[in-house]
């Protein structure tokens, strides 16, 4: 670490154009930030927490910065360090939750501290066999209710509300269930998971609103050592990270939020970008307002691409239209192969010639939706002997990896079934929320189709297994990763950028994935499209197949441009 530089607070303000100025200059709050892709936000909001510590505004370690992933924790916390500011805490909703309910959990329990587990699979199985008798659930519907008790819980409905919720909206529940089984489903595996002293990661998010709510002593504690709050991709927060970002502020509101509806991608697992398009008048008065829509990563070519993806959207008034600062760079036209192979072969025929021209691999990605779609192209590559490493989607762990934001399933009770103290006896927190909490946001999914999303993204978990065997028999694994080209889904590609950018296997069908009926899903599947085009710096390089793959024994598809890319 850096020690503190005694920076000249104006020299924190260089290279900051005039918007990306405002805004770090704005050191009291409430502030929004809309920040398209590329146009340096983490750039603007680390200086802008910088030079409000620098002009002894804020105390550094009283300062708390919150991203959904590990590496963009890191990230955030290696240019504050830089900037002479190391001791600001960046960190992940759930590592800062965690920090919090290790620091009060003896003053509110005598119980031992549960163990951590993203999921509980024998909790879950047993809980299916109590409520419907079954033994038989295959491991995709078994997922199917997982993902749906996550999804719920990151949404604040508890479980007793959970049948009015789908009678409201329409929804699904997974693997047959009806909705009051499901509810009951649910109950029966937070006293599951309660008995075997485990908690998951949201757990951690509903025990510490549940803490700040209930023990006051403890609240100020907790609160004690935040005076002001920064949240980066803002648009990802879900209905419980927001409660728990309003618990943490109480009555301050010193509060910036950073955020692209554009780049939610995470909806599916109850992310939304309500609370960022809502800020104004939830905080009003706000400070200040600010737009940053200057890309500085992508061509102008790419970055009109990008736009037009955005331009035939329903919701196009929600989302910024971006201009490039960067020099002209070429033209963008898809590439249209036979099938599936003749792509992946093309891709890799392609990055050889890139890498012949001297460009190193750690400057190319190669995108896809899913990650089946990645095996072939890994192939591909491998028999031209070029080095590529995957990147792979993992889910929040609260504070150790990659993240979707939302994980974790219904609150284990207080820990109820874990022979509680008087002090902690407590009903479910999502229970115990006031009536008006319990709604759903509008952009919340609402279809079965969200469910069988996360089920396709684990499922794909096993496609990914195979694709690092196949790369550890290759010389990729002992490369270092700059030398290697990236294999990556759009999910697993957020936030980063490479020079050239191949987006493979742009089909409808593919993306948009299946063919949505709804419209919130489709809507998505757009903003996917929009975040796989804005990686790219240099060169994008869009394809796809006409035909799926011949090997699969049946007839081939036939397959069209993915519309997102077809203009208007
Ligand atoms: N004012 C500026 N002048 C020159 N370059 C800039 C400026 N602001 C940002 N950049 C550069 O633009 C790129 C993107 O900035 P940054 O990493 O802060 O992106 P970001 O907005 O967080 O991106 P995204 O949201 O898409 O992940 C970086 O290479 C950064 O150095």
């Amino acid at each position: 670490m850096v020690g503190v530089k005694h920076m000249d607070p104006e020299s924190l303000l260089e290279g900051l154009d005039e918007s990306q100025r405002r805004a770090a200059v704005a050191t009291s709050g409430p502030v929004r930030i809309i920040a398209g892709a590329g146009a340096g936000k983490t750039r603007t909001i680390t200086r802008r927490i910088a030079y409000a510590c620098a002009l002894d505004v804020w105390n550094p370690s009283h300062v708390l910065a919150v991203t959904f992933s590990k590496r963009a924790a890191q990230e955030m916390h290696s240019r504050l360090d830089g900037l002479g500011f190391g001791d600001v805490k960046a960190r992940t909703f759930h590592s800062a939750a965690l920090g919090q309910l290790h620091l009060v959990w003896d003053a509110v329990t005598t119980d031992a501290f549960p163990e951590i587990h993203q999921s509980s699979p024998k909790a879950l199985a047993e809980a299916v066999r109590i409520v419907t008798n079954r033994t038989d659930l295959d491991k995709g519907a078994v997922q199917d209710v997982e993902s749906e008790i996550n999804w719920a819980k990151v949404s604040l409905i508890a479980p007793q509300d959970y049948p009015t919720v789908c009678k409201a909206t329409g929804r699904v529940p997974p693997a047959g269930l009806e909705p009051d089984t499901f509810a009951e489903l649910a109950q029966e595996y937070e006293r599951q998971k309660a008995a075997a002293n485990r908690m998951d990661f949201n757990d951690i998010l509903l025990l510490v609103c549940h803490i700040i709510e209930r023990f006051p002593r403890q609240a100020r504690r907790i609160r004690g050592g935040i005076d002001c709050i920064t949240v980066d991709e803002y648009q990802d927060v879900s209905p419980l990270q927001h409660r728990l970002l309003r618990l943490w502020l109480g009555d301050i509101n010193e509060v910036c939020v950073v955020g692209d509806a554009a780049q939610t991608i995470y909806s599916f697992a109850g992310a939304t970008s309500y609370y960022l398009r809502d800020f104004a008048r939830e905080f009003a008065p706000v400070h200040s307002d600010i737009v940053l829509n200057r890309d500085y990563r992508s061509t102008p070519q790419i970055v009109q691409y990008a736009n037009r993806v955005l331009a035939a959207s329903p919701h196009r008034d929600e989302y910024l239209e971006l201009t490039s600062a960067q020099p002209k760079g070429r033209d963008i036209r898809p590439t249209r192969y036979e099938d599936d192979s003749a792509e992946a072969q093309g891709i890799a025929a392609r990055i050889k010639r890139l890498q012949e021209h001297g460009v190193p691999l750690g400057d190319i990605g190669v995108l896809t939706r899913t990650n089946a779609q990645l095996k072939p192209i890994a192939k591909a590559l491998e028999e031209r002997g070029i080095a590529s490493s995957v990147r792979k989607v993992e889910f929040t762990d609260g504070n150790e990896s990659e993240t979707t934001p939302q994980n974790g399933d219904w609150a284990s009770a207080g820990m109820s079934g874990n022979a509680p103290s008087d002090t902690m006896a407590a009903p479910s927190p999502a229970a115990s929320l006031a009536p008006a909490e319990r709604t759903i946001p509008a952009s919340s999914p609402s279809t079965p189709t969200a469910v069988a999303t996360q089920r396709r993204m684990a499922a794909e978990e096993q496609a990914l297994a195979q694709l690092t065997q196949l790369r550890q028999r290759g010389s990729a694994t002992t490369m270092p990763a700059r030398q290697t080209v990236s294999l990556s889904t759009i999910h697993a590609a957020k936030g980063l950028e490479w020079k050239y950018v191949f987006v493979a296997g742009c089909a409808d069908g593919l993306i948009p994935y299946h063919s949505p009926t709804d419209e919130s899903e489709r809507e998505e599947e757009r903003r996917l499209m929009y975040v796989a085009v804005t990686r790219a710096q240099k060169e994008l390089f869009p394809s796809y197949a006409s035909t799926d793959a011949p090997s699969t024994g049946y007839a081939p598809h036939e397959r069209m441009l993915s519309p997102f890319l077809r203009g208007k």
